[in-house]
């Protein structure tokens, strides 16, 4: 479904950026109402219609949606984290560095997975010819004398006819034994005779009541994997999983992209770097670890630097830290005020500021950074935490995402409202909440500095552009922060 376009006429980076593709990456908030509900004739007091009105967009300040703006940030974004697909770097499958990176390249197994057939129960070895006239399946006693024991680890012996021979979970299948028989169908239940390859002649004979099923509890080699067959593919993710067989096949080490690097400026004089006494008019700076969390949560290498409100200080960082950088994010000073430092000084450097239809999160910035010729793209977030954080989560964290190998959205649902909620129709407001034991939605507060909401949320609830109040009972979009 498309988005309600605001028809503006200028906009965020409209030089500097690339030209927009057909991206929709956030377009599932626009399926909150049902199509054509807000079409069906609303009789005067329904109150589980909800209200909704034409977005009044004003025209010539640079106003446009965050659909708008999503397009706009990965076409900067896209191409510059593709561009890490070129650089690899190898890291050895047993350094737990490994985790979350991404594969260069496709790898194929070496040897079949598992290499050997193998037993899937402690218990005895047997060949289904010896049960003789009972046959697979069939009940009746049949007594063997008890072979030569197998452990996990031995190399594979060979079957003697006419015996049933211990062996163990993981060990190989005797040469010539084409079923196991669990040590919990045997009679007696336990095992009583334990020779080794190396050990005197085993004594004693055994007794089973069924015939096994040939291949049963069989673990045949290759029937996890055949040589050959692909371990991962490139761009692959690395789970625990994926490392675990990487590792299972003999596989010592990996070529990965190398990581997004990113710059992350923290600005505001009243920004308080850690550890320091809160002075008057001061605030512990919380963009700066949550936003590198974030970042370094989904595969980023972040440098993180807080300047106070001089552009002076904002070029030192961006100088010396700016060059290395795949890609710079801000905080802070970019809305209206005298002292917008990250807005003054990028602006002289091309990136374009604006107003974003969304709240929080209205004021953004984008660009490139290109002293000499870097190109370095930038993405400013407004200094409110609440605003930083879903900023970061609906233009930043997708292409992050994207470029890590995971799937780029946070889980969506749609739930029901447990209370009626009034929303500015001329934003798409992105609120905080939970779930209460119905599973139904309740919304916290709206402002951007309700940063313990969010810290408490398990939801963000989406309510679209052109909407200004939903009942009680309405359908809500969530996209889920408690899985
Ligand atoms: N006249 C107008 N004023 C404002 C507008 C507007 O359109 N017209 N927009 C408002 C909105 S919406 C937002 S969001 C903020 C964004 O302002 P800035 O990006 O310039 O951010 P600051 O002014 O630097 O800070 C805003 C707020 O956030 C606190 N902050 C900043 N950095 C941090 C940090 N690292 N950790 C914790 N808290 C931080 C800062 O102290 C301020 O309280 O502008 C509105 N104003
Ligand atoms: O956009 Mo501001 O983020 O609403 O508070």
């Amino acid at each position: 479904m498309g988005a309600p376009r605001t028809g503006h006429a200028r906009g965020v980076a409209q030089r500097s950026c690339p030209p927009l593709r057909g991206r929709h990456a956030a377009g599932a908030s626009q399926r909150l109402v049902p199509r054509g509900r807000h079409r069906t004739p609303r009789r005067r007091g329904d109150q589980r219609h909800h209200r909704r009105r034409p977005p009044r967009i004003r025209r010539g300040v640079s106003v446009r949606t965050h659909l708008d703006h999503t397009e706009r940030v990965r076409a900067v974004l896209d191409p510059a984290f593709a561009a890490l697909a070129d650089e690899t770097e190898l890291i050895a499958v047993h350094d737990p560095a490994l985790a979350g990176r991404v594969a260069a390249h496709a790898v194929v197994s070496p040897i079949p997975l598992p290499p050997f057939d193998n037993s899937q129960m402690d218990g005895y070895a047997v060949r289904v010819a010896d049960f003789g006239e009972f046959g697979p399946g069939a009940r009746g006693v049949t007594e063997l004398r008890i072979g030569r024991t197998t452990a996990a680890g031995d190399a594979a012996a060979s079957h003697e006819a006419g015996t049933a021979a211990p062996i163990m979970t993981g060990a190989p299948i005797p040469a010539g034994a084409d079923a196991v028989i669990p040590i919990e169908q045997a009679d007696p239940a336990r095992f009583t005779e334990l020779r080794r390859a190396d050990d005197p002649a085993p004594r004693g004979t055994v007794r089973f009541r069924a015939a096994p099923a040939p291949g049963a509890f069989v673990r045949p080699r290759g029937s996890d994997l055949a040589a050959g067959a692909p371990l991962i593919a490139a761009g692959t993710r690395l789970t625990p999983a994926r490392i675990g067989l990487l590792a299972n096949a003999g596989v010592t080490e990996l070529a990965v992209h190398r990581r997004p690097r990113v710059l992350l400026l923290s600005t505001g004089d009243e920004v308080a770097a850690p550890g320091t006494p809160l002075g008057p008019g001061h605030v512990g700076d919380a963009n700066t670890p949550m936003l590198t969390a974030l970042m370094t949560g989904l595969g980023a290498e972040v440098s993180a630097h807080r300047a106070p409100d001089l552009p002076d200080a904002v070029e030192r960082v961006l100088a010396a830290h700016g060059p290395a950088a795949d890609l710079i994010v801000t905080s802070g000073g970019i809305s209206a005020g005298a002292f917008e430092v990250v807005r003054e000084v990028l602006t002289d450097h091309g990136v374009e500021f604006g107003g974003i239809a969304l709240q929080p999160g209205g004021p953004q910035g984008l660009g490139y950074w290109d002293p000499d010729g870097a190109r370095v793209p930038v993405l400013c977030f407004p200094g409110n935490p609440v605003s930083s954080a879903l900023s970061a989560e609906l233009f930043l964290a997708p292409a992050l995402r994207a470029a890590a190998g995971r799937p780029e959205r946070l889980p969506v649902d749609t739930r029901e409202l447990a209370h009626a909620v009034d929303s500015p129709a001329q934003k798409h407001q992105v609120r905080r909440g939970r779930f209460d034991a119905a599973g139904r939605v309740h919304l916290t507060g709206p402002s951007s500095h309700l940063l313990a909401d969010l810290a408490a949320a398990e939801l963000l609830a989406h309510i679209p552009l052109g909407v200004d109040h939903l009942p009680a009972g309405s359908p809500i979009e969530i996209w889920r922060l408690d899985v």
